[in-house]
């Protein structure tokens, strides 16, 4: 096999992990070639909601490996949409980060100690969801941008505060500047955050057995589950949906064990439900709990991609405050 082309998109974040899957491969014994990729939500200013949410990240990664241009591409797998892309297979899921979200709040405030009335900056409704229904009396405001836009916000006093995915934080070497690692009884993450999903042609046998080597196993079933919750749901990249697997042992063994947060943006609607289940039926499992959930009340919520109604003016994502990356690089909402 001639060299591996790794599509990547160009932004701190999506380099990183790119360049994280390409050292693996390397170690494995596979020679690697980077190949950058531009897509709409890079170029657009737009909240990535109104665009037709994160899909819009993945289509253009997924089209270049259809066309041949690349051999292999590495998504956020909280980015990459439930429905399957015919002649597309996830070939690896490699272990993952911390699932958990984090706050970055100026002073070193936790969420507890965010004075009622502070903006908490998110462009995420399941975030927004999660913090309305917390009642903590404080203000959300809709941004979007980098992860550096983001903090920058709190730095420069445009928002008090903001919620990001430890995972990205990690990996970019920042994890000194979050505040509180938020608990996942208080703010469950998106399915699959802090996982990899490795993408390649289901009918390029060499790449698919060459990624192989990268996948773990009790991470595949975490995110099956959790992905298998959101489309049982129904529902879009950008609901407001958290969902959060782990394994657990069991008496016969190891179990998975998930739990589900279905909500609405002004906390009318909140729902935790969780079950547990064989370790290897995680797809049952995750259509299981929607069962429940929808059962519960979720039925009547309108989960599709919907532009977010924060009670803000948005803040978009300004060059100023990225000095480290350019401009039309945003990561996308979750
Ligand atoms: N929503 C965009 C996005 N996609 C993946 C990550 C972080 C890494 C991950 O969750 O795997 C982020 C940033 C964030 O939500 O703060």
């Amino acid at each position: 096999m001639t060299a591996l082309r790794l599509g990547t998109r160009r932004s701190a974040l999506a380099t990183t992990q790119s360049g994280w899957v390409a050292d693996r491969l390397r170690e494995a014994g596979h020679e690697v070639e980077l190949v950058e990729i531009t897509t709409e939500g890079d170029v657009s200013g737009e909240l990535l909601t109104a665009i037709g949410g994160t899909g819009v990240f993945a289509a253009a990664i997924r089209r270049a490996l259809l066309d041949g241009r690349i051999d292999v591409a590495v998504h956020s797998l909280k980015d990459l949409p439930t429905t399957p892309e015919p002649g597309l297979v996830v070939g690896a899921v490699p272990v993952r980060e911390d699932s958990r979200d984090v706050l970055v709040a100026r002073d070193g405030l936790t969420l507890g100690e965010l004075p009622a009335g502070s903006v908490v900056g998110t462009g995420s409704p399941r975030r927004t969801a999660q913090l309305a229904a917390l009642g903590l009396g404080v203000r959300i405001r809709p941004i979007r941008g980098n992860v550096d836009t983001r903090i920058g916000l709190v730095a420069s006093g445009a928002v008090d505060a903001v919620v990001l995915a430890r995972a990205g934080l990690a990996r970019l070497g920042r994890l000194d500047e979050a505040t509180e690692v938020l608990d996942p009884i208080q703010i469950l993450p998106a399915a699959g955050q802090g996982a990899l999903a490795v993408e390649c042609r289901s009918d390029r046998h060499d790449v698919v057995s060459a990624v192989s080597v990268l996948d773990d196993p009790d991470t595949r079933a975490c995110v099956v589950a959790e992905r298998s919750l959101l489309a049982a749901l129904e529902a879009g990249c950008t609901a407001p949906i958290g969902a959060l697997a782990e394994v657990v042992e069991g008496d016969d063994g190891l179990e998975l064990s998930l739990r589900g947060f279905v909500g609405s943006e002004d906390a009318s609607v909140e729902l935790r439900r969780s079950l547990v289940g064989p370790y290897d039926e995680p797809e049952s499992l995750g259509r299981r709990l929607a069962q429940i959930l929808l059962e519960d009340g979720a039925a009547g919520l309108d989960m599709t991609d919907h532009p977010t109604s924060g009670t803000g003016e948005p803040v978009a994502a300004d060059p100023e405050h990225a000095p480290r990356q350019a401009p039309h690089q945003p990561e996308q909402v979750s």
